[in-house]
């Protein structure tokens, strides 16, 4: 994983040392920058500054001696040029506000967190636009399982921001012979894309445990791919982002691995383990789990057709029979593939 030119050196910080971060900031450490990976756990820390590993989220990368492991959250961020943040959802907002009085004046803050905000139905940036208004922003997101960077298999994704400015320093600072980072200003449809794919990902999980056929994955991914971009058009995204690497990337991944959690999630569910047992078993974060209760319930407030996500719902909440749920989906109104054609009657 070695970089081929020569470009601007920064001071890069990794709020969050679970997979992702840690994949994120090793990429930025190999790339030359001097990277800050902040983390609550001591063990974890002092296993990679004596291991150089993080042996918990990501055991067999050795990391990058660019990369070096903080507790202290004020210390990490005081001169950072670029703070990603990397914590789940849940944590996001109050992670971000202890950081804020720290941050240099033009630092930059990119999510690297694909979750909704509970109770609110905020997404990571407008957290970040709430919390740090003076500051530009921006969001990564696409088919990135943290394992299979970590292993420098070739992978893409997307930087989305309104800043052409951030979009460029981003891509530049990650891209390398096994990342490509593409750009998108359109920051809301790259984030609800790789938010919302996570409960297409518990769906499919469940289908593959139950024996689903290829042709049963295809419809699902495809369908899933139609349901999300409905509703996250309908809340300003806009709809070519779905063609792209956070939208169809994303979901091929995800509905595909077992390496992916939310995936995973649904397989166990499938297998017949509880939601609860599931999540146990997994032991890190899904986050398609909050994500499906709170787009089940935005989707019945705006009326949009989401029969996936309520199926999904019904079978986990409401402890729904899966065939009562298939033969439901598949006697639905007969409706057009595509729905974004202008032609159709
Ligand atoms: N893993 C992946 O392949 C990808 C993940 N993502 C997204 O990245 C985000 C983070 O996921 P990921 O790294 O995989 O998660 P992990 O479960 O691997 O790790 C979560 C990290 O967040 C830390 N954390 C949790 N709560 C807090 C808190 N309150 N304060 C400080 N630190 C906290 C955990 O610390 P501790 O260990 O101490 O609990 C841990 O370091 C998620 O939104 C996920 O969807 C995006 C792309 C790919
Ligand atoms: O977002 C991911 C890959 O792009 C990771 O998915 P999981 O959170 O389901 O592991």
């Amino acid at each position: 994983m070695t970089k081929s030119n020569q470009s601007p050196t920064y001071h890069v910080t990794v709020l969050g040392g679970g997979s992702f971060g840690t994949a994120i900031a090793n990429i930025s450490a190999l790339n030359n920058h001097q990277v800050t990976l902040w983390m609550r756990n001591e063990k974890q820390a002092d296993d990679i500054t004596h291991n150089r590993e993080n042996s918990r989220y990501l055991p067999g990368l050795t990391l990058h001696d660019n990369l070096s492991p903080s507790l202290n959250l004020q210390e990490s961020v005081r001169s950072a040029d670029f703070v990603f943040v990397a914590v789940p959802s849940k944590a996001f907002r109050s992670v971000l506000e202890e950081a804020v009085p720290f941050l240099k004046a033009d630092a930059k803050l990119i999510s690297l967190t694909k979750g909704i905000e509970p109770h609110s139905f905020k997404l990571m940036s407008q957290i970040l636009q709430e919390v740090v208004p003076n500051h530009d922003v921006g969001v990564i997101s696409g088919p990135n399982l943290a394992k299979e960077i970590a292993d420098d298999q070739i992978s893409a994704t997307v930087v989305a921001s309104e800043s052409p400015e951030l979009r460029a320093q981003v891509q530049e600072m990650l891209s390398c012979q096994s990342f490509r980072v593409y750009g998108n200003p359109d920051i809301y449809g790259v984030e609800m894309a790789g938010a919302i794919k996570n409960i297409y990902a518990i769906v499919a999980g469940l289908a593959a445990a139950l024996g689903m056929a290829d042709n049963t994955k295809a419809a699902i991914i495809t369908r899933s791919l139609a349901e999300m971009s409905r509703f996250a058009v309908k809340l300003g995204a806009n709809p070519m982002t779905f063609l792209g690497l956070a939208g169809v990337g994303d979901l091929i991944v995800t509905c595909s691995s077992k390496l992916s959690r939310n995936y995973r999630v649904g397989y166990y569910i499938g297998e017949g383990l509880t939601l609860k047992q599931a999540i146990k078993k997994i032991g890190e974060t899904a986050e398609g789990i909050n994500t499906l209760r709170m787009v089940n319930d935005k989707a019945e407030e705006l009326g949009v057709y989401m029969p996936l996500v309520k199926g999904l719902y019904a079978v986990i909440y409401e402890d729904m029979p899966i065939s009562a749920i298939a033969s439901k989906l598949m006697s639905g109104d007969l409706a057009q593939d595509v729905e974004y054609m202008t032609d159709q009657p």
